[in-house]
């Protein structure tokens, strides 16, 4: 049993039409890639699966355990689109302050701090302020929060969006090796860069699943002739067609 979402239906308002409407998903292990358009319902998936909110109906469970529970929250931790520095404190310091409101006492929260900065390969940035931090290290930042409290599943809404090519090699690089040891759910607009790495896709378009399964699953929908190196986009754009006349 994994992370799922079943029959789940979300609005943002009561009376405004369904984002997601009795979506059925259950996470694979490994590294899962989020694709999908702008409004496709990517961030609210995203949402439900990291407790922030709570379907209008059906379930979202981990283990069989309901998002709603104080067990749920410490196994699943969630990275936003946007991470703040906090003021005056070092990368060390901001990531062991989560760590304590998450519920650890200030010496866990110390130690952790370390562990999960060395995890994102942040070793040697620990005791720089947050403030003089590059973009992408400040999201590796928001990563290593998220892993404070040794989560079991990350989520990751759009971790790459704005990271220059070599950032982005890195931050994959640093996924590639977290996903041996928990599961990850990213969305990205990144196509190209991560679908060709990860374990498995998942396409979201207006709120439905259109496609989900394995990396090599999800490249056959490439055209055949596809340049090697496209396949992923092709994959994509092929997919997105098929959705929208669904
Ligand atoms: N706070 C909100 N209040 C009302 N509607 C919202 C809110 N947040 C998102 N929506 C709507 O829900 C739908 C899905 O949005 P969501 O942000 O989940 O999509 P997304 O796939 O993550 O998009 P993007 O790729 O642009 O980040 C959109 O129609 C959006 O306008």
């Amino acid at each position: 049993m994994t992370l799922a979402l079943s029959s789940c239906t979300y609005s943002y308002r009561p009376w405004s039409p369904p984002v997601l409407n009795r979506l059925n998903y259950s996470l694979a292990p490994g590294l899962t890639i989020l694709l999908g358009p702008n409004g496709a319902g990517k961030s609210t998936l995203l949402r439900l699966a990291a407790a922030v909110t709570y379907p209008r109906s059906g379930t979202v469970t981990y283990q069989g355990i309901p998002s709603h529970k104080k067990v749920y929250r410490a196994a699943v931790a969630w990275m936003p689109q946007q991470i703040t520095s906090m003021s005056g404190l070092t990368a060390r310091e901001q990531v062991a302050y989560t760590g304590w409101l998450k519920g650890m006492n200030k010496r866990d929260a110390w130690e952790s701090a370390a562990q999960a900065l060395s995890r994102v390969d942040l070793s040697a940035q620990a005791d720089i302020k947050t403030k003089r931090l590059s973009g992408g290290q400040l999201r590796r930042v928001g990563v290593a929060s998220a892993l404070v409290h040794n989560a079991r599943v990350l989520l990751l809404d759009e971790p790459t969006a704005g990271m220059d090519p070599k950032q982005r090699r890195i931050f994959r690089d640093i996924l590639a090796t977290l996903a041996d040891e928990v599961q990850v759910l990213l969305s990205t607009h990144d196509v190209a860069d991560l679908a060709e790495e990860c374990d498995q896709v998942t396409v979201l378009d207006a709120g439905r699943i259109i496609f989900t399964g394995d990396t090599q699953a999800f490249l056959a929908h490439a055209p055949a002739g596809t340049a090697p190196g496209r396949a992923a986009e092709a994959a994509y754009s092929v997919l997105s067609d098929t959705g929208a006349h669904l």
